[in-house]
């Protein structure tokens, strides 16, 4: 089979929202994805995914080893023996009736199926997942691989040195160590990139600076809303680790991802200088607080304190409904956003003429707050995430069929701990914004 179209199927007509229509994103899919789409990118163009920030990349003469994307989903070259058990990993996944397996498929990406996809001339295998950075306009991703040990029981003596010398002192320290990962800045909007050279160097006090600097925290208040929803994810996996016995991760990594566009809009710059910006951030009373503040967890119920125990949760009423008239009356637009976007849109003022300028900048407006209102009244139980963490890469994953070898995964568990207590630490140094 080949990406070339095939026979032209019916589609079920669903309204799209105005996010799908004017950023041409795709249908926002609403099931937990177990069902495979058939052909999720017949006749589609392919093209290299620009935001993977670790990983395979090499470009050889005969084959792109890297991340296709295509239609919301990535595309994942299957090559080496180890990529096709990763294969069987997202299969048996799939169907499953080990309680243990059927939670963890909902820390992975939705797997859409294995098929053949020719790019730039030659045919291959992909593996089809969600592109969880899909409808971020500000993408940051960070790619976080856990575990100790990054080798497998399958692994040569070669295979062992070289996975045992890399990332080494992190490792040890951490229990896990940073390939890579990027982010756009709040205050310039420019985008800034960490490859595994940089990752291999981390250690120490640097580790957390690291995903300080990919949470924008540097030189600015971490945003609670921000590390909450990550905690709320990481906890659950947390547990879930705690508890498993199912399966050995080796070289998985969580994959974060969240979009700065929409941390500039709950915690970023207000017109004023950076002092009044902390002052937003760390005074309750006058921070304009976003529908993501009131409802961090995306419809969760964590009530924002943690105890000896773990985090406390709380029972959540339904979000109150502002009276429309109240809410015009009191409506004034946003501060000026600086990011990628607006400099692209400046560009376009000085292209045009005041008159066409006008109207673009009009409707752009007008864009921003259908899109607003469309996130706003979307019925989904979780309405408003903008960040997300999923488990990633199971080339070196084993499923433990022994019942007498039923044991935790110790070495991702560790990992999993570790990292949860460097966000835990996060969350603390937030708590004067809800004091
Ligand atoms: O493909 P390469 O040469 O970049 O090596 C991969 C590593 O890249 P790096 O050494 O950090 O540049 C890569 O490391 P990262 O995860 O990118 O840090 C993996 O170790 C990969 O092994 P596997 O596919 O997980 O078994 C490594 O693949 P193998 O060389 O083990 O096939
Ligand atoms: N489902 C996904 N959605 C978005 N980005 C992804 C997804 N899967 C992988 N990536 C990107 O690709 C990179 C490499 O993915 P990974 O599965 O670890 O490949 P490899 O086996 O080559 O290491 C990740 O660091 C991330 O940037």
């Amino acid at each position: 089979m080949s990406n070339e179209p095939s026979k032209p199927r019916r589609a079920v007509r669903r309204q799209r929202s105005i996010y799908q229509v004017h950023y041409a994103l795709p249908r926002r899919s609403t099931e937990d994805m177990a069902t495979p789409l058939l052909t999720p990118c017949a006749g589609l163009a392919l093209s290299a995914f620009g935001l993977q920030v670790a990983g395979h990349r090499k470009t050889e003469d005969t084959k792109f080893t890297g991340l296709l994307q295509c239609n919301g989903t990535v595309l994942k070259p299957i090559l080496k023996e180890s990529q096709k058990r990763e294969v069987d990993f997202y299969t048996r996944l799939k169907s499953t009736t080990n309680p243990d397996l059927i939670e963890l498929r909902s820390y992975v990406p939705k797997y859409y199926g294995c098929r053949k996809f020719t790019y730039k001339g030659f045919e291959q295998d992909y593996i089809i997942l969600e592109d969880l950075t899909q409808r971020m306009l500000e993408q940051c991703v960070m790619d976080v691989k856990i575990g100790k040990r990054t080798y497998d029981p399958l692994a040569t003596e070669e295979k062992i040195k070289s996975e045992t010398s890399k990332y080494a002192l992190c490792k040890q320290q951490y229990g896990f160590c940073i390939p890579g990962y990027q982010v756009y800045k709040l205050a310039t909007g420019k985008l800034l990139k960490f490859g595994k050279d940089y990752g291999k160097k981390l250690h120490g006090h640097m580790v957390r600076e690291a995903i300080r600097n990919y949470l924008n925290g540097v030189g600015a208040p971490l945003c609670r809303a921000l590390i909450l929803q990550f905690l709320s994810e990481l906890w659950k996996i947390q547990k879930w680790a705690r508890r498993q016995t199912a399966v050995r991760l080796y070289s998985t990594s969580l994959l974060l991802v969240y979009d700065a566009t929409r941390l500039r809009d709950c915690c970023g710059e207000t017109d004023d200088a950076l002092v009044s910006r902390s002052k937003c951030r760390t005074a309750p009373v006058t921070r304009r607080r976003s529908i993501h503040s009131l409802h961090p967890l995306g419809g969760g119920s964590f009530s924002g304190q943690l105890s000896p125990r773990g985090p406390v949760y709380k029972k959540l009423t339904s979000v109150p409904i502002t009276p429309l008239k109240t809410a015009r009356d009191s409506f004034t637009p946003p501060p000026a956003i600086k990011s990628p976007w607006s400099e692209a849109l400046d560009k376009l003022n000085t292209n045009h003429s005041f008159e066409h300028n006008y109207e673009d900048k009009l409707s752009k407006i007008k864009m921003n707050y259908r899109a607003l209102l469309d996130e706003l009244s979307s019925d989904t139980p979780n309405p408003n995430p903008w960040a997300a963490v999923k488990i990633i890469d199971f080339a070196h994953a084993f499923f433990n069929d022994d019942d007498d070898d039923a044991t935790v995964d110790e070495n991702f568990k560790q990992g999993i701990d570790s990292f949860v207590e460097i966000f835990e630490g996060f969350l603390k140094e937030t708590d004067s914004q809800v004091a």
